[in-house]
């Protein structure tokens, strides 16, 4: 375990403010003072069962009893009461708040710094699954489950668990203190074995229970990692009828939990029955005190009062060390999450660094790129590719899967950087830009449009949050949308529902399209717009698309060759360079030897007929 892992206080407070920092002193004064409730109150306990003994006496010490002192030790209790009750009150409220404070203020600051980061980071998933795809799963759980459940133990910790331990142990020194004053010898006696109730069970075992409960933790992330998968995909699983399997996967991950929570519970009795050694140690402490009222005439009051405290002390012990595990996780998680905040996103400052151009043509130039995935370092995407697009020409990017189309579209948005060659635009390298400008010179529409969980009206804005509802509606109209959505129940106030589920792929097509129109970009993206979509949608969004195509610089990736037959230039990518360019008549006068004419072949199971244009 490196420095940086091992648990420390410090780290899990990292975060608090000035205001944290005075709502846990005050809450430090606070269980300081719920710790003592019980060693006051054994204090005027010890006093008042001594005037008990002396009341049975003589009718003098009956009378001294039964007057001032009832009233004195009354009082006394009250005062300790009202005590309690402040600290208590002040414990409770100052660790609540400050716990609640400062996860909040984590759980955004980490939310903050992972989407500041570069899109390779969510391709790099330390236990690199094979897919892309499966990889962006496992980092998407991974922020998921850090930003509830991280959080939740670091806000358990400080706002439960913290104040219990800082309570007992001034139990613990309370209670000790407490036995002395009313008994040394007896307290001397019986330290041993409070001291040794450091090393019971719930100490010895907790070194156990942490890796179990870690296990178990692990087990039941994997159930959870399914049962998310599987509900956000549903469609998927049950057009596949996966639902039995998935159940049977999840029951195994459960199942091996469950076996985990066994192990667990016997652990947890263990530690838990380790509590009658202490009454084994009051039976000791009940024969000592009987010596020492017998022989030593010491106060009974006093002495039974203090075995109480030393049993109390010993208790106080058995309470707060159990909760050492869930400190170990809460630093644990707040390592996880302070790894992230303060981890340097590559895009730091970004937004304010690179240059603007004031008017953009709109010209794209891909030199010599070459470009390999950070993830997979070891596969050459593009391989010297080049590509010149004028301004506001359309140019279709056609291939084989895999070929690296999309990744062209990547590089565009400066999702990722090329390992050497160059990208400009308007004569500027795209990686001297802006970053922040350069996306919102950019409409991307992709063949999965992802719509979020709220009104169709807010999904159009996320293309531009300070367009007016009219130019929402202008937007939506360029986009064939604006029929369908005033049909809607709640015309653009309807929601989408997650992920937009309730709509068609079409409906949701035309949605992203107005979305990327009402920034009224310079460039169009479009990744397979289309190729989603059955027959009558392809149609009404084609339409939509060719509108939107006019007077931008315009780049169509696409597996249907149709789609890109009128565009200005159509670019052949094959083994991660452009391999044939020209338009769709030229490309297909090279004839059986061009790669244009195969995929045509491939795609319509005939050879292509020469038409010209
Ligand atoms: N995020 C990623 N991390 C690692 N490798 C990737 C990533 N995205 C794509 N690849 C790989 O890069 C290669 C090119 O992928 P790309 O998506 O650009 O191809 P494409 O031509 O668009 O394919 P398709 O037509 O099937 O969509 C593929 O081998 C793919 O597996």
């Amino acid at each position: 375990m490196g420095d940086k892992e091992k648990p420390s206080f410090l780290r899990l407070v990292r975060y608090a403010d000035a205001h944290d920092r005075c709502l846990m002193a005050l809450g430090v004064l606070g269980s300081f003072g719920d710790g003592m409730m019980q060693p006051l109150s054994m204090l005027v306990l010890g006093d008042i069962v001594n005037s008990y003994g002396g009341a049975g006496g003589a009718g003098s010490a009956r009378s001294a009893f039964s007057s001032g002192a009832v009233d004195k030790f009354a009082l006394r209790l009250l005062y300790v009461a009202v005590a309690v009750g402040a600290c208590s009150f002040l414990e409770g409220l100052c660790w609540t708040r400050t716990a609640e404070r400062q996860a909040s203020r984590m759980r955004r600051l980490y939310l903050e710094a992972v989407l500041s980061q570069e899109v390779a980071f969510f391709d790099a998933a330390p236990s690199s699954p094979s897919s892309p795809q499966a990889q962006a799963q496992a980092t998407t759980f991974r922020v998921i489950s850090t930003v509830s459940d991280d959080a939740d133990a670091i806000q358990d910790f400080l706002g439960e668990k913290l104040p219990m331990v800082l309570a007992n142990a001034t139990l613990f020194f309370g209670a000790l203190a407490v036995s002395f004053v009313f008994a040394w010898r007896l307290a001397l006696a019986g330290l041993p074995f409070t001291l040794l109730l450091f090393v019971t069970p719930s100490v010895l075992l907790a070194g156990r229970m942490a890796a179990a409960a870690g296990e178990a933790r692990a087990a039941y992330e994997e159930a959870g990692g399914i049962a998310q998968q599987a509900v956000s995909s549903i469609r998927t699983v049950a057009s596949y009828t996966a639902e039995r399997r998935t159940v049977e996967r999840f029951r195994g991950a459960v199942a091996r939990s469950a076996a985990l929570g066994v192990r667990q519970g016997l652990i947890k009795g263990a530690v838990i029955g380790s509590m009658g050694v202490i009454y084994a140690v009051w039976s000791f402490l009940s024969w000592i005190g009987s010596l020492l009222v017998i022989h030593l005439h010491a106060q009974g009051g006093h002495v039974f009062v203090a075995s109480i405290c030393i049993v109390l002390a010993g208790m106080s012990i058995m309470m707060a060390l159990p909760n050492l595990r869930y400190f170990i996780d809460a630093t644990a998680a707040a390592s996880r999450m302070q790894e992230m905040i303060e981890m340097l996103p590559p895009l730091e400052g970004a937004e304010k660094k690179g240059a603007t151009m004031e008017r953009i043509r709109g010209e794209i130039v891909f030199k010599d790129v070459h470009f390999s995935y950070p993830s997979r370092p070891d596969t050459l995407v593009l391989n010297g590719f080049n590509l010149t697009i004028s301004e506001g020409a359309t140019v279709g990017l056609v291939g084989g899967s895999g070929s690296g189309k999309s990744t062209v579209i990547s590089l565009l948005q400066r999702f990722y950087s090329p390992d050497s060659g160059e990208i400009s635009m308007d004569d500027h390298g795209i990686d001297t830009l802006n970053v922040e400008w350069l996306r919102s010179q950019i409409g991307l529409v992709s063949q999965e449009p992802v719509l979020f969980a709220t009104s169709i009206r807010e999904n159009i804005l996320f293309g531009d949050e300070t367009a007016s509802l009219k130019q929402v509606v202008a937007a939506a109209k360029m986009a064939n949308a604006h029929e369908f959505i005033v049909k809607l129940p709640h015309g653009y106030e309807t929601h989408v529902g997650q992920f937009g589920t309730q709509l068609s792929g079409g409906q949701k097509q035309r949605i992203a399209i107005a979305r990327a129109l009402v920034r009224d970009p310079r460039i169009l993206l479009l990744d397979e717009a289309t190729s989603a979509l059955d027959a009558e949608s392809e149609r009404t969004v084609q339409d939509a698309l060719d509108r939107m195509l006019r007077g931008r610089t315009c780049v169509v990736v696409a597996h249907r060759l149709s789609t890109v037959e009128k565009s200005d230039t159509i670019a052949v990518v094959k083994d991660g360079r452009v391999a044939e360019r020209g338009r769709h008549h030229e490309l297909l006068a090279v004839g059986r030897a061009g790669t244009y004419y195969n995929l045509i072949k491939l795609q319509h199971g005939r050879s292509p007929c020469l038409s010209p244009m």
